[in-house]
Order: C-alpha cells, then sequence, then structure tokens
C-alpha cells in the first residue's frame, strides 16, 4: 500500500516572495529544550544552520522551567525567541518507554498554543538543517507533515513490528501477517513535522492525552494516533533518522539530504565518542563533522545588526523575510518503501 501522495502543489515550481513574517500569516520554526545539560548545544547548532540556509524564519525555544538563565541568555544572544511553557506530565501509568527520559518530550505538546505563528516548523534540538526547507511553510493547511520513521532499532525492540521483522520502509521484506489484522498506519518520527498551532488542537490533545495509556515511544506515538487521520508523509531527505543508513540505505540519497537526526544511539554530535555501534562509520563521521562545523562557524552567530527577536513573544521578520525564496524543486512524494 503506497502511502498517501504528498499534495499537489507543495514544491511547485513557483518562484514566491515570503509571506512577511508579521501579522496573522506569521511562520517560525520551533525546537524544544529541558534541563540543564548540554541539549543547549544542540539548540545552538541548529539556529546557526538555519541561519548559514538563509531561513527566512525565526527559531522559537519552547523551554521548561528547569533550563538555566545562563543557558536562556545564550538562546537570546543567538537570536532564539525563548518561551517557557508549562510541563506536561503523561496520565499514571506503568509503561517502560524506550528511554526513560521520554517522559519529558510529552511537553513538546504545549507548542501547539503558539497560536501567533500560522504555521511552525517542529525541529528537535539533536536535529541539523544543511539545506534551506522553508518551502515548507507553503504545504497546503489542514494536514500534518513528518517523514516516515523506521522500526529496525534495538530501541523497538518491544514492539510488534520489531517482534516480526516488519518495517514500513521496507513493506515487502516481511509482510505484515494477516492474522494480526491490516498493517499499521504509517508512522512518522517525531522530531521533525510541520503543523498549524491552535488552542483549540492543544486542548484537544491534552484531553485526549490524559485518556490514553502511554506507550513505548512516549509522546511520538501519541501524536502518531491523534494525527493519524491529517498525516501526510514527506520525503526522508527532510529528516534522515540516522539509522536508515545502514538499516534501509536503498533509501537514502545522502546528497539529496537537507535535514539531518542525530537520534542514533551515540550520535549526538556534542557528546560523540565514536565508540557506540555503527559510529565508526565514515558517513557518520563525516556528517558529525558537518555539524561540528555549522556550531564553530563564529560567522554564524548572532550579530547585532541583525533585527532582535521581539521579546521573549513575537518575532520580527527577520531581515531575510524580504529576500524571494529559491527556486523551488519539485520533490517526488516518497516511493512505497
Ligand atoms: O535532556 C534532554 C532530552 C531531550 N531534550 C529535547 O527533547 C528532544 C527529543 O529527545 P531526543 O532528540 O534525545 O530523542 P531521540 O530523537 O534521540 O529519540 C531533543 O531533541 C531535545 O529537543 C532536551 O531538551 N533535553
Ligand atoms: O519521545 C520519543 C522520541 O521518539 C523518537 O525517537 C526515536 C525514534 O526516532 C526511533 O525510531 C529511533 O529508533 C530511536 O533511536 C529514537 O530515539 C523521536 O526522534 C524523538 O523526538 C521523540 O519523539
Ligand atoms: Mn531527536
Amino acid at each position: 500500500m503506497a502511502p498517501p501522495e504528498v499534495p499537489d502543489g507543495i514544491f511547485s515550481n513557483s518562484r514566491k516572495v515570503p509571506t512577511l513574517n508579521t501579522g496573522y500569516s506569521k511562520r517560525a520554526y520551533v525546537t524544544f529544550l529541558a534541563g540543564n545539560g548540554d541539549y543547549v548545544k544542540g539548540v545552538v547548532g541548529l539556529v546557526k544552520g538555519l541561519r548559514k540556509v538563509k531561513s527566512a524564519y525565526p527559531l522559537v525555544v519552547a523551554i521548561l522551567p528547569d533550563v538555566p538563565e545562563e543557558h536562556r541568555d545564550i538562546l537570546r544572544s543567538q537570536g532564539c525567541i525563548v518561551r517557557e511553557i508549562v510541563p506536561i506530565d503523561p496520565p499514571e501509568h506503568q509503561t517502560k518507554f524506550a528511554h526513560a527520559y521520554y517522559v519529558i518530550n510529552y511537553s513538546k505538546l504545549r507548542i501547539w498554543n503558539f497560536e501567533e505563528y500560522s504555521k511552525m516548523i517542529y525541529l528537535d534540538a539533536d536535529i541539523q538543517v544543511f539545506e534551506n526547507i522553508d518551502h515548507l511553510f507553503d504545504a497546503p493547511d489542514g494536514y500534518f507533515y513528518a517523514v516516515m520513521d523506521c522500526f529496525c532499532e534495538p530501541s523497538w525492540s518491544k514492539s510488534p513490528q520489531f517482534f516480526i521483522g516488519y518495517c514500513q520502509q521496507c513493506p515487502d521484506k516481511v509482510k505484515w501477517p494477516a492474522e494480526m489484522g491490516s498493517p499499521p498506519s504509517f508512522y512518522f518520527n517525531a522530531g521533525m513535522f510541520v503543523f498549524e498551532p491552535s488552542r483549540l488542537t492543544c486542548e484537544s490533545l491534552l484531553e485526549t492525552l490524559q485518556l490514553t495509556t502511554p506507550t513505548l515511544f512516549a509522546e511520538q506515538d501519541f501524536l502518531n494516533m491523534f494525527f493519524q487521520h491529517m498525516y501526510k508523509p514527506i520525503p526522508l531527505v527532510y529528516n534522515l533518522v540516522l539509522a536508515m543508513l545502514w538499516r534501509h540505505p536503498e533509501n537514502v540519497d545522502l546528497e539529496k539530504v537537507k535535514a539531518v537526526h542525530y537520534c542514533a544511539a551515540g550520535s549526538k554530535p556534542w557528546r560523540f565518542t565514536g565508540k557506540e555501534e555503527n559510529m565508526d562509520r565514515e558517513d557518520i563521521k563525516m556528517l558529525v563533522e558537518k555539524w561540528w562545523e555549522v556550531y564553530n562557524d563564529e560567522s554564524l552567530d548572532f550579530k547585532p545588526e541583525d533585527p532582535e527577536p521581539e521579546g521573549e513573544t513575537f518575532s520580527k521578520p527577520s531581515i531575510r523575510a524580504n529576500m524571494p525564496e529559491p527556486e523551488i524543486s519539485c520533490i517526488p512524494a516518497p516511493s512505497a518503501a
């Protein structure tokens, strides 16, 4: 069963001047930061990467109260719009998440409250954008866009898919057994998605969450269930889950990848040792080096002459908001594999 077509017209070859990032058509990237650890480096790398690819839109950082003032200052000094959010806990449960810390990721749901923006692109702090993806903001409203995930890593070992060896990235390799009912719906990685903020949707998310038993991949599973009927898969070039390089190399063309998601065990660039499984691969070492090149590039630091983000709530049009967008190349819909 082929994934639903990405709606026509998202990547038409029209040359559009981006909507001025003002009024009710405001757009922004948004990421999430919790704790006083080293993920703040991921956010700094991300905002510098967006600057390097000349994105026309600011980066909002939804932070939990436990993010220290020093880290907030670093983010503001890099031109981020820092927004503190109230943490969200899942209902009482006995679930053992794939990683215990996933419990904090439910707080991501607060970004649906950022209604001053009409469209946002969420990016995990362990993602780097190496090519401009602003054109995704032009995707038709009314859908939830994200890249399909892979079920082959050990973190999935407690899942039925992993147990039977099924992965949506290669649905014909091990077919979903008829006796287990219809194959699971297309499932996205929640490290990157295009969405429309709405307080109503946020309320519905939180109400539904309290009635939903948490599962292995925490908020990622929950978002897949909630947006199941609005989800539109987009090509993996927008969120290369690193495990794809060794699990489904036939689906990856590294030359075309626009955003890399350093989510494989041991691949976080800011704590990279190269000792974990697959971390000695040349492509992994090259991608980690690329991340550090951006992070260490002082020419990408936010400069006083750049428009200051408007306080901690609203964003000013960046100087680039008036620049004509680059030619939008047509991106084919994802293959069935
Ligand atoms: O200590 C932490 C752990 C996670 N995160 C945020 O939560 C996201 C999801 O966690 P992670 O990327 O580690 O999950 P993965 O994609 O590796 O499963 C991160 O990218 C960060 O934005 C954070 O801010 N602090
Ligand atoms: O809280 C659940 C998390 O689930 C997802 O991470 C997973 C998923 O990508 C698996 O497919 C990988 O195997 C695994 O390594 C990785 O941790 C999201 O990236 C993250 O943002 C967050 O939603
Ligand atoms: Mn991640």
